[in-house]
């Protein structure tokens, strides 16, 4: 073990996993694990320490004398330096191994729980091109690789439209290509830029707070249909038209062509007012003959495709037979209680988002359907006895909490209420994990089939069903 500048130098580490936030894993002499950016299981690395904990370093590659098998060459020219994509060097079968293993070691690890044979992962049909939203952003201060800085050559044009360098609010990767959405995001990206460039328009200054363009969203559906909206600074009627006409001219596919006015600190869309230049405020996204309204706030899974895989496994897991009371908690646009809902008697949907709320009512009605209800509201609160009271004792429960999972309120009603089913779908294995512990004193787990929505990256839902011991 050497030392550098205070840092440490770790020779020689075998890479053998690769574990949460896609870092890769080794184990320093010391007993510490080291997580490792950009390296793959099988690679045998020589790394440079930036931080020390009691338990773990974390570290960057100086030199890699052994290359993995399970490397593939990147297809993305940003690979390493945009966080999009972190393991794009590691063929698809093996993400999918890895993917798996960290579902199994936190179920068995933080759950401590009795586990069937756990169904191998259900891999995605497209390994690119599979988003159907995309937000970047416009920033006029561009990230510069190591290679432009060293050059010494001055770069006057430090426009971009990309993404954020991780870790870093102000800076910009300026995109040439964009492998997670399909065609034409790339063209309408690369158009937008160019055509604001010759507008002579101004890019943001998040650092000065100031330009005139801040973000461009494109959202794209299986039925075709395609968002696009901009978001500026301040208006300046003359020049916004002059974009706006020239995107809707090259782009007459576009159905909704929208445009927001922000001067706020930041550009979240959730408080916006948004404004139609043309076409629909929404598009639609469509699932076994059910149709989805979405418009610029919605929410809605960003990988279509596998979302029906993922909700055709939970119907699947839930078992119904046409009798049953069936609760959704955390139920978004209520995508999953519609799409249960001819395989139930009733469905009762729980979510914080009013406004989702409101599209899951709109989506129920423009679909026919009238056995579902939605009701807004923060589940540790919503979901008590007088709930219970009111809509009746669940037969199934359907779970689909954010990544920290559900509140140990919400668990310990789950107790309570003592369903005879619970199909729990997580984003985090490792919350579900700690959950599921719980649930274990009265439910036992009967399946467990991980899916990866996200391929390139290390996320991976997973869906769980519990019945009563
Ligand atoms: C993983 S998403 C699930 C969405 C939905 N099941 C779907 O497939 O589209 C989690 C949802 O939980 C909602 N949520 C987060 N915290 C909540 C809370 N405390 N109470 C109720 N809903 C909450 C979020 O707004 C989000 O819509």
């Amino acid at each position: 073990m050497a030392r550098k500048n205070n840092r440490q130098i770790l020779e020689n580490l075998e890479v053998v996993d690769a574990g949460a936030k896609g870092k890769a894993v080794a184990k320093a002499e010391d007993g510490r694990v080291v997580f490792i950016d950009n390296a793959v299981p099988g690679d045998i690395v020589t790394v440079q320490t930036f931080k020390k904990k009691k338990a773990f370093y974390e570290a960057s590659v100086l030199s890699t004398s052994k290359y993995s098998e399970r490397r593939v060459e990147p297809v993305c020219p940003h690979f390493g330096v945009c966080g999009g994509c972190k393991w794009q060097n590691m063929g698809y079968e093996h993400q999918l191994f890895f993917k798996q293993k960290e579902v199994e070691q936190n179920l068995k690890r933080i759950g401590k729980i009795e586990l069937p044979e756990i169904i191998p992962i259900l891999g995605s049909e497209k390994q690119y091109f599979y988003r159907n939203k995309m937000e970047f952003s416009f920033s006029d201060n561009k990230w510069l690789t190591l290679d432009q800085i060293r050059s010494n050559e001055i770069i006057e044009n430090r426009n971009a439209l990309g993404f954020h360098i991780p870790g870093m609010w102000d800076k910009i990767l300026d995109l040439d290509i964009c492998y997670l959405q399909a065609d034409p995001s790339n063209a309408i990206r690369d158009f937008v830029k160019a055509k604001a460039e010759e507008l002579n328009l101004s890019f943001f200054n998040t650092r000065h707070q100031e330009g005139f363009l801040r973000t461009l969203m494109i959202r794209t559906s299986s039925t075709g249909e395609i968002m696009v909206l901009l978001q500026f600074f301040h208006e300046d009627e003359e020049n916004r038209k002059l974009l706006l006409e020239a995107v809707a001219k090259e782009f007459p596919q576009i159905t909704s062509l929208l445009y927001v006015i922000n001067s706020k600190g930041n550009d979240t869309l959730y408080d916006q007012e948004i404004n139609v230049f043309y076409g629909r405020d929404h598009i639609f996204e469509e699932m076994e003959g059910l149709k989805f309204k979405i418009n610029a706030k919605s929410f809605y899974q960003t990988n279509s495709e596998q979302a029906y895989e993922l909700y055709k496994i939970t119907r699947d897991f839930a078992g119904m037979n046409g009798d049953e009371l069936v609760f959704d908690l955390y139920t978004g646009t209520g995508t999953i209680a519609q799409f249960v809902a001819k395989k139930a008697k009733k469905v009762i949907g729980v979510e914080a988002v009013p406004d989702a709320i409101e599209a899951a009512k709109q989506n129920a009605q423009l679909n026919n359907i009238e056995n579902v209800e939605f009701y807004v509201g923060d589940m540790k609160k919503v979901f008590n006895d007088e709930f219970i009271t009111t809509h009746g004792k669940p037969d199934i429960v359907i779970t689909d909490p954010p990544r920290d999972g559900m509140h140990a309120d919400v668990v310990a009603q789950l107790l309570n209420l003592s369903a005879e089913k619970i199909v729990y779908v997580s984003c985090n294995s490792a919350t579900q994990a700690r959950d599921l512990a719980i649930l274990d004193s009265k439910y036992k787990v009967i399946k467990v089939q991980p899916v990866d929505m996200f391929p390139q990256t290390h996320h991976v839902e997973n869906v769980v069903l519990l019945e009563k011991r």
